[in-house]
């Protein structure tokens, strides 16, 4: 197949009118459309159910952004036996042809552009930037695992011994449970489920419960690209109403799953037991949270150093799994390094991402009402265990679930230095000298992203050896992996380490076959 190269989707430029223009028309057009209802969809047909998932727009919680069905174990059970039909067909059809549809897909996401970052500003609360590089990551991924199936197509060379041919090639697995989060809820959805079609399989796409209708407008956009019915069967639920039934089915072949640890260590074990009539050892692809550190030393650019810790702990209200959420300052430069990131962070601004300026908003609301009493809950817990610096208390989340840009300067064994809190809630630690700071940062169950911040050579060569993390980054953020180059995987309870956009997952969604002939 002749295709152009990889290359990353470019973001698109704010301070061109004729974007923002586009934008506002787009904000205008989908939040016409908002309140509508999204019924599953099994072997192309829609499915409605007893109960519904409401989504509100976390800026507006009084804001209805759709309704999607909340599917049970029957619909479960519907969409896992449509999938497993259709995986007979779909497994024998030709790497290329499935490619095709990933690249028509990325075309259709390409031409629907602001429609998408109009979604995702509604149900997500995402500033534009953020939606906007999201949904440039979804492209990426289409394009990427595209072309990743035409390399994978034959197999890769192995070696043989004289007189025999041998051959290793790929062939698809089964039916996979695809169960995302929301905060990536194009990008990772799209990823997830692209890789796993791509490489032969049918899926069951269940996407978070409070980005449903993002998950129903994916769906749509891969029918419309072509996808033949039962390959992907899109099943809105609540985790706790269908999550187990779908990952202890026998007919499940693998799973891959991105969310928080709690969620994935279970899917793990629910996995691993054998049922009755299972015929496989499950597969499960999972990538969960962190506790990302970035280490300042002081030998550093303080300004970029600071200039950069505030973008990776505040962008999207810190709801990335590789947001800085803790900065381990070396003692020298601990005052003035704060001082910088106090700076930059007051000058955040906070609002509605729907609003006519909305390109101009860095800080939109946490995503929804358990997160935001969450994110409240770790608030209070930090003024009783160091000096918040930064941050007012949250208000009434009736107005939106708005949390202002905290800071805590807090001894590393503060709780709010050591869980995942998945908000704007950074804690700064002091360390004694460089060696310190790392033993600081590896200090912790999850080992996801991780920065530092040095001119000191040694210093780079033994973060380089000894950062226990899937993606250290130096003298840059630690956020927004590129798809094809920077894969993207944690160590620790990270997860499995799958290193998504990266040349190692496909195979992770395929059976690896040797064949040799002797002759
Ligand atoms: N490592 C990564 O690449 C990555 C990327 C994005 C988010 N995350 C992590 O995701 C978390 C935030 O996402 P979240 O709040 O949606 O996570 P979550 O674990 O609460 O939910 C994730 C998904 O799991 C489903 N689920 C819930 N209970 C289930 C069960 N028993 N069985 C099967 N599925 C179940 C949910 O419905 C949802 O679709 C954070 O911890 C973040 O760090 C990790
Ligand atoms: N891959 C994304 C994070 C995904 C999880 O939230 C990043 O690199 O920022």
């Amino acid at each position: 197949m002749g295709l152009i190269p990889y290359k990353n989707e470019e973001y698109l430029d704010w301070s061109d009118e004729a974007n923002v223009a586009k934008m506002r028309a787009a904000l205008k057009d989908v939040g016409g459309r908002l309140g509508k209802s999204h019924p599953a969809i099994i072997g192309g047909k829609p499915i409605e159910t007893d109960g519904e998932i409401v989504s509100v727009n976390p800026a507006d919680p009084s804001q209805i952004v759709g309704r999607t069905a909340a599917a049970t174990e029957r619909e479960a059970d519907m969409a896992l036996d449509v999938a497993t039909g259709a995986f007979e067909h779909w497994s024998r059809t030709t790497p290329e042809s499935r490619a095709r549809i990933l690249l028509r897909a990325a075309a259709i996401m390409k031409r629907r552009r602001f429609e998408l970052l109009a979604w995702e500003v509604f149900e997500g609360g995402k500033p534009w930037n953020e939606a906007d590089a999201q949904v440039a990551e979804g492209i990426d991924f289409l394009e990427y695992y595209a072309r990743e199936m035409l390399r994978l197509k034959d197999g890769v060379e192995i070696y043989a011994i004289p007189g025999e041919e041998s051959r290793y090639s790929y062939q698809p697995m089964g039916v996979g449970v695809i169960i995302a989060p929301w905060n990536f809820p194009t990008a990772i959805l799209t990823g997830m489920s692209s890789a796993a079609i791509v490489t032969g399989n049918t899926i069951v796409m269940k996407p978070s419960e409070f980005t449903s209708v993002i998950g129903a407008v994916v769906a749509e956009i891969f029918e419309e690209a072509g996808l033949p019915e039962g390959v992907l069967n899109f099943l809105p639920g609540y985790g706790s109403d269908i999550g187990d039934y779908l990952v202890g089915d026998a007919r499940t072949r693998f799973i891959s799953f991105t969310g928080s640890m709690k969620t994935g260590l279970r899917i793990n074990e629910l996995a691993a037991r054998q049922i009755e009539n299972q015929r496989w050892v499950k597969r499960v692809i999972a990538e969960m949270g962190g506790k990302d550190a970035m280490v300042i030393d002081d030998s550093a650019d303080l300004d970029s150093a600071a200039a950069d810790i505030v973008k990776s702990a505040y962008g999207y209200s810190g709801q990335k799994c590789s947001a800085a959420s803790r900065a381990i300052l070396h003692a020298d430069v601990y005052d003035e390094v704060l001082g910088k990131v106090l700076e930059n962070a007051r000058a955040l601004k906070i609002g509605l991402p729907a609003e006519e300026d909305g390109a101009t908003v860095n800080v939109g609301p946490v995503i929804s009402e358990p997160q935001f009493e969450k994110v409240s809950g770790y608030v209070d817990a930090g003024k009783q265990e160091g000096d918040r610096v930064l941050g007012e208390d949250p208000g009434d989340p009736k107005n939106g679930y708005f949390v202002s840009p905290t800071i805590f300067a807090v001894e590393p064994d503060a709780k709010v230095a050591r869980e995942e809190i998945f908000g704007p809630v950074l804690s700064v630690i002091k360390a004694r000298d460089f060696d310190d700071a790392l033993r600081l940062a590896n200090d912790s169950p999850y080992g996801l992203t991780g920065g530092v911040y040095s001119k000191n050579r040694d210093h780079l060569e033994r973060a380089r050896r000894e950062f226990k993390a899937g993606n250290v980054y130096f003298n840059r953020g630690i956020t927004g992996a590129l798809v094809g180059v920077q894969p993207f995987g944690g160590f620790g309870m990270s997860g499995t380490d799958s290193k998504a956009g990266g040349p190692d997952y496909l195979p992770l969604h395929m059976l690896a076959r040797t064949v040799v002939e002797r002759f």
